[in-house]
């Protein structure tokens, strides 16, 4: 299998009967979502989207994205939460580590620091700048404050040049930025009105960056497309994307409340933070859900590692790994051997780095921590697309199982809210 979990380490924390109780309510809740009749049936939009996203955009998102290849140097990607997250998550995961790409993807409208955008205004200076402006309800305030800003900018540089460069993905009828797109007429891509945030990477939000970042999108959308179909029946055994679900409230109804997602591969640290909004959003609700944590091994074996091992009982792990050794260069032999590594020589940093899973894996149980290990074949495009479908199909079965709906964020809003008060926009109350 593409993904698949390995029970290696869970079988003694978890009873068979636990999972054989789990497949009957999971049974159910596959069937109402795939007749998309369950909770916020109104945004599965996402379930079929691999299999049904349409040539034409995919070309139209291509060739837009090849023009910013050849004539920009930056991309500023505007947008909170599922607007870019994802984004950076494949760009992290696939891209070189360190800045070896010609074409740069930079955020901003994630926060309202004015340092950081100075800092970034100051960078772009006397570079070559499009901007990829992203909000499904083209209202919210740190990417609008972002916007207004670097569209000044680019006004400022290019005069009424500045529209050709700016590209807006947004809904395709609502919201201010739907209304800038038709008064200034920039280039635009639709979010589809059933897709949420959170699970809209593989749409024009993700797609069109991703293209311009270097990113095979086909691929990943072929692997999201695989898993699309290898998930789409209830059984336990075939469907590991339930099983990890499973797993997940039979710990939380154990009392393991925290979810740490491990992984040994720095570059999916930005993955963790797409994975984090996911569940985070989609499972916190009704004082219920379990909290998303994150560590990247071994740097935090080494920091937070001692907490895993020692620390309160709360938390469960799961390890992602990469199964297959893609880089062949091997640790060298030294004559001198002073720093006694010679019993390493010829192995690949990979072989150790497996052996550092199954340390910590063994050393957590030991210290009960419960560990779910998932395995993904190799990393690449196709196997990222696949592991984000993975990850949104087990989200949505495992808050169903709480009795929540995946796809509703009752208390980002009401911060929103709070936040239009506060500032004293005209049409809200007045908290000040
Ligand atoms: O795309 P928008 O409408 O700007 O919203 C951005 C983000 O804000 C949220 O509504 C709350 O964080 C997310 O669901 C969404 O990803």
């Amino acid at each position: 299998m593409t993904v698949s979990l390995n029970e290696k380490y869970i079988k003694e924390f978890v009873e068979e009967d636990e999972l054989t109780a789990m497949q009957d309510f999971i049974e159910v809740a596959h069937r109402k979502m795939h007749e998309k009749k369950s909770m916020g049936a109104e945004y599965l939009g996402w379930l079929d989207w691999p299999s049904s996203i349409k040539e034409s955009e995919l070309q139209k998102i291509e060739k837009s994205a090849e023009e910013i290849r050849q004539e920009m140097d930056v991309l500023i990607v505007i947008g909170i939460g599922g607007s870019y997250l994802g984004t950076k998550a494949v760009k992290k995961l696939l891209r070189p580590s360190f800045g070896l790409d010609s074409m740069q993807i930079i955020y901003a409208g994630q926060n309202l620091s004015g340092r950081y955008m100075e800092d970034l205004l100051s960078y772009i200076e006397g570079k070559n700048v499009a901007v990829n402006v992203i909000s499904k309800s083209g209202t919210t305030t740190e990417p609008a404050i972002a916007f207004r800003t670097i569209r000044k900018w680019l006004y400022d540089q290019y005069g009424e040049d500045a529209a050709k460069r700016i590209i807006a993905t947004t809904d395709a009828s609502e919201g201010a930025l739907r209304k800038s797109v038709e008064t200034e007429g920039f280039q635009s891509f639709e979010i589809p009105p059933d897709i949420g945030g959170r699970y809209s990477v593989l749409t024009a939000v993700g797609l069109f960056p991703l293209a311009v970042a270097g990113v095979d999108i086909r691929s990943l959308l072929d692997g999201a497309k695989q898993a699309e179909k290898d998930l789409a029946e209830p059984n336990l055994s075939a469907n590991h994307a339930y099983l990890y679900a499973a797993y997940r409230q039979i710990l939380n109804m154990r009392g393991y409340s925290t979810e740490v997602l491990a992984s040994y591969e720095p570059a999916m640290t930005a993955f963790h933070e797409w994975w984090k909004q996911l569940f985070g959003e989609s499972e916190g609700k009704q004082g219920k859900g379990i909290f998303p944590a994150s560590v990247i091994y071994s740097t935090d074996l080494h920091s937070l590692g001692q907490y895993l091992q020692n620390g309160r009982r709360i938390l469960f792990e799961t390890m992602v790994s990469f199964e297959e050794d893609q880089h062949s260069s091997k640790i060298p032999f030294d004559e001198e051997n002073v720093d006694g590594l010679n019993y390493l020589a010829d192995k690949t940093l990979h072989e150790v780095n497996k052996q550092a899973l199954d340390a910590a894996a063994l050393a957590h149980v030991e210290g009960g921590v419960p560990v779910l290990s998932l395995e993904v074949q190799r990393l690449d495009d196709f196997h990222t697309g696949y592991l984000i479908y993975f990850f949104m199909k087990a989200c949505a079965m495992s808050a169903y199982l709480s009795g929540v709906n995946p796809f509703d964020q009752p208390g980002v809003e009401l911060y929103k809210q709070n936040m239009f008060e506060l500032l004293g926009k005209p049409g809200y109350g007045d908290k000040r």
